[in-house]
């Protein structure tokens, strides 16, 4: 029988909440942009290596990309996990959920905070050759009637002086807006993320996804910024790009859902470094399908992927340096009334706090005429919220 306690929520309920995270062996965090609702799994009753091996209130979770096996990790070849305590912050409210706990003030009054530390990031390595690797690729759709996009990815690995607590982190991942913030934690690794992108959420059988592919920095100023905003928009290339994911999704919810509502334009989606075209789509599920199942049939889309799909994936499993683990794969968390959401594992890091290495992700969607050197930079974008995560750790309270 599972115990349930709700009452106001206090800012001391956090410290104690990441002290909680710190100290179990199994965990999850995950905010919404609008930082809305914050939920937290902390300890396993059960873990899976499948998300339909296991029953629950709140199941948290992630899927690896594809099916390499990344190396000398748990934590990267996914996992799934019944929580032993579900902490949901809503508004002015914090709920608590478990069979096993029932004073749930005595038990978050247990955590002892950890104290801030410092950490440096010691050395950065880089992957050399990607922008041959990458104009490879771009000769390589030139020619190939069977391939039209492929997200190339690459890792940058830093050696931190220490490891990294999630009091900190989670404080650090605060200073980045308009991204959804998750963190897992299995023993000794942590996966975190600032994606902007959702894969899919589904509340009373209602569905929301999003395309989002296609990229431009930001600009300095307003006016700068407007403008590449616009000249984004405008661009075929992008636009291009941005079409495969917007169609791959149309035609994979079609069989699933009704009242499907598909913007026949783009929007921007502005994050601090970049900005997105973006298509917001909406639609009613038709039968009582597990959200599980969506996120299956939806991942990857071609805004992780590529076009055509399969070709995409072998393309990415010959040529990329490293097998991704979590990187652009799903994670996210369902209930056992069917409703929850999953993001994408984008702008995001893995970190192992034994040896204290992270690893840095990230892709950039390539077509026929992309240019080698631009989606370098605009990977070099795209490790910016990590980065600047690292830098922000040694400056939270
Ligand atoms: C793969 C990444 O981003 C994806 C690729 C994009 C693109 O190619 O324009 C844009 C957003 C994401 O869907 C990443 O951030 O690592």
């Amino acid at each position: 029988m599972a115990h349930q306690y709700t009452r106001l929520f206090n800012t001391n309920d956090l410290q104690q909440l990441y002290a909680a995270l710190e100290t179990a062996e199994y965990g999850a965090y995950f905010t919404t942009p609008t930082r809305d609702v914050r939920r937290f799994g902390i300890d396993a009753t059960a873990i899976a290596t499948t998300a339909a091996a296991l029953t629950g209130p709140v199941i948290f979770g992630a899927q690896a990309f594809d099916h390499q096996l990344y190396p000398a990790s748990q934590l990267m070849r996914g996992f799934w996990f019944v929580p032993k305590v579900v902490v949901t912050i809503t508004g002015e409210t914090i709920t608590f959920v478990s069979d096993e706990v029932s004073d749930f003030d005595a038990w978050l009054a247990g955590f002892q905070p950890v104290s801030s530390q410092v950490v440096d990031d010691l050395a950065v390595t880089d992957e050399t050759d990607w922008v041959d690797r990458t104009a490879n690729l771009i000769d390589t759709l030139a020619i190939d009637q069977h391939l039209d996009k492929v997200v190339f990815g690459r890792q940058q690995q830093h050696q931190l002086s220490d490891q990294l607590y999630l009091a900190q982190l989670i404080g650090a991942l605060g200073e980045q807006d308009n991204t959804y913030h998750v963190v897992l934690k299995r023993q000794a690794e942590l996966f975190i993320s600032a994606t902007p992108e959702r894969l899919v959420k589904l509340s009373a059988g209602k569905l929301a996804t999003a395309a989002v592919a296609g990229t431009s920095r930001r600009g300095r100023k307003k006016a700068e910024d407007e403008a590449l905003g616009v000249a984004l928009l405008a661009s075929e290339k992008n636009r291009v790009e941005h079409q495969y994911v917007v169609d791959s999704l149309a035609e994979r919810l079609q069989h699933v859902t009704s009242e499907l509502h598909i913007p026949t334009t783009p929007q921007l989606l502005k994050n601090k470094q970049v900005q997105h075209l973006y298509t917001p789509i909406t639609g009613q599920l038709v039968d009582n399908m597990p959200l599980t199942a969506v996120v299956t049939s939806l991942h990857p889309t071609p805004a992780l992927g590529g076009v055509p799909r399969e070709a995409a994936l072998a393309y990415i499993a010959a040529h990329e340096k490293w097998p991704r683990g979590l990187f652009a794969g799903p994670v996210g968390y369902f209930t056992a009334d069917n409703s929850g959401e999953f993001v994408v594992g984008i702008r995001s890091m893995y970190v192992n706090q034994l040896t204290h290495q992270a690893t840095l992700f990230a892709g950039a969607g390539i077509v026929a005429d992309s240019d080698a050197q631009q989606e370098y930079d605009e990977t070099g974008l795209k490790f910016e919220p990590m980065r600047q995560l690292l830098k922000d750790y040694n400056h939270v309270e």
